[in-house]
């Protein structure tokens, strides 16, 4: 089993750059389903387990994928098969956004039904109700979803969901690009990931008006096309670094990171006494001048809000700040898996409901610990480099999931970090 050793107390400097975002590039994959006509370029593409699930999805489909370093070229054009392989779509969720795209495109989609994880339940009940509202008919079958469009295929129509689902935006504003007429989502998700596929998919000959606010207005086209497109940087991969800097840093440039997608982060990072400074290619921060930063209340909601997707991180640098924070999940059921890990490094966390509360200490101390999910791992990276002695992180597949050469781009800013890759024992 893979694990990461880290040495703790060796301050981080230096230049760390960041990839395109995993949350963008997935479901901008599964749109390049939509174009009957020529190959798509998508660059900026990070090195990622999840990316790997998602071209061997699309190929399985009937996609042609050329995968160079960083750029993929996809070729939709011979779109084969509604049923993506049911071992990859339940490896990762975000697959389920196959469905919008292959419905609208060859009438039917079967997908399997991913389950929970281990942030909580996550159900796709609005999914199937917006394509639902747009005439296919859903039902569950072994544990599949088998979507149908009726004759003539899918029509635009107002769907308002009951949470801004990230996905069922996706999955509603991919499959209204060749539904017959107009389709407005109200209170749909405005994260930038969803923006940027809303550009892409505009790119290819869509007509999305309104991603990044609450309603999205799609008019349906008859047909759509390859394009190029360069995606986004990872905002949480941004903040994952500039968190770490801002604890156990001596001055760390993240360059690419966008600041005006990372407002809420920077203004806590701030408040908390760290030094931020933002250009026009990337946001550098400094630690505060006291040492530990001081103690905030953080709380997770939908963007532009505090994400959820930093909000491990978070807890890991407040183990060590000057007085009591609280941190409460609003989006996930079950997202504190990290703080029984934390706890075993000398964290004090108690979990009241939804809310987290850590009373910071002076000093956290290495121990075996195991990521419980992809931003859980990062979070126990993150309180290795300031705690005492040799932490040893393990369950990487989750951090391999989602972050492309974290420890690489750690040892380049000068932390005491490495990735051994144990061998098995053979009798
Ligand atoms: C690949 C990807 O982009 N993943 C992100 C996406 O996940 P994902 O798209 O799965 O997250 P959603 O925005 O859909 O989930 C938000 C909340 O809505 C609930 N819900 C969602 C759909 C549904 O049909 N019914 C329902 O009840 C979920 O259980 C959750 O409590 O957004 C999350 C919230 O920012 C991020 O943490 C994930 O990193
Ligand atoms: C929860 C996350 O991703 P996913 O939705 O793919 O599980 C994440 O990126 O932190």
């Amino acid at each position: 089993m893979a694990k990461i050793v880290i040495e703790g107390g060796h301050r981080i400097s230096g230049t760390v750059r960041i990839g395109g975002a995993k949350n963008a590039v997935l479901p901008i994959l599964a749109a390049s389903l939509l174009a009957s006509d020529g190959a798509s370029y998508i660059d900026d593409v990070p090195s990622l387990l999840d990316v790997e699930h998602m071209l061997q999805t699309i190929e399985a489909l009937g996609c042609d994928v050329q995968n160079g370093l960083g750029s993929i070229r996809i070729d939709a054009t011979h779109v084969n098969s509604y049923e993506p392989p049911h071992d990859l779509v339940r490896q990762m969720r975000a697959s389920f956004v196959v469905a919008g795209p292959l419905l609208t495109r060859v009438g039917e989609a079967v997908i399997a039904l991913p389950g929970g994880c281990n942030i909580g339940p996550r159900p796709v009940d609005l999914h199937i109700k917006g394509l639902e509202a747009m005439g296919a008919e859903a039902r569950i079958e072994n544990g599949c979803v088998h979507f149908r469009a009726p004759k003539g295929g899918l029509h635009g129509t107002r769907i308002y969901l009951d949470i801004p689902s990230v996905g069922a935006t996706q999955n509603i504003m991919m499959a209204a690009c060749l539904a017959q007429g107009q389709t407005i989502i109200e209170n749909a998700a405005k994260e930038p990931e969803n923006v940027d596929l809303a550009n892409y998919l505009n790119a290819m000959g869509a007509r999305v008006r309104g991603a990044g606010t609450d309603t999205i207005r799609i008019e349906g086209v008859d047909a759509m096309h390859g394009a190029n497109h360069n995606v986004i940087p990872d905002r949480i991969e941004a903040g994952t670094f500039l968190i770490a800097g801002a604890i156990a840093g001596n001055g760390v440039y993240v360059e690419n990171a966008l600041s005006q997608h990372l407002s809420s982060l920077l203004a806590k990072l701030e408040e908390a006494g760290a030094i931020i400074e933002d250009d026009v290619r990337g946001i550098r921060v400094y630690p505060v001048q006291s040492g530990r930063m001081r103690a905030l209340d953080v709380k997770t909601h939908y963007h532009p809000a505090y994400p959820t997707d930093m909000q491990a991180q978070m807890v890991a640098a407040l183990c060590t700040a000057v007085g009591t924070s609280t941190i409460t999940e609003t989006v996930f059921e079950n997202r504190f898996m990290h703080v029984a890990e934390l706890q075993r490094m000398g964290a004090e966390i108690h979990i009241e409901g939804r809310t987290a509360i850590i009373e910071g200490i002076h000093r956290l101390s290495g121990a075996e610990v195991t990521s419980t999910d992809l931003r859980a791992g990062a979070a126990l990276v993150i309180a290795g480099l300031v705690a005492d002695g040799v932490t040893t992180v393990g369950g990487l597949h989750h951090i391999d999931r989602g972050y492309d050469n974290l420890v690489g781009k750690f040892q380049a800013l000068g932390a005491n970090i490495r990735r051994i890759e144990e061998a098995v024992e053979v009798c």
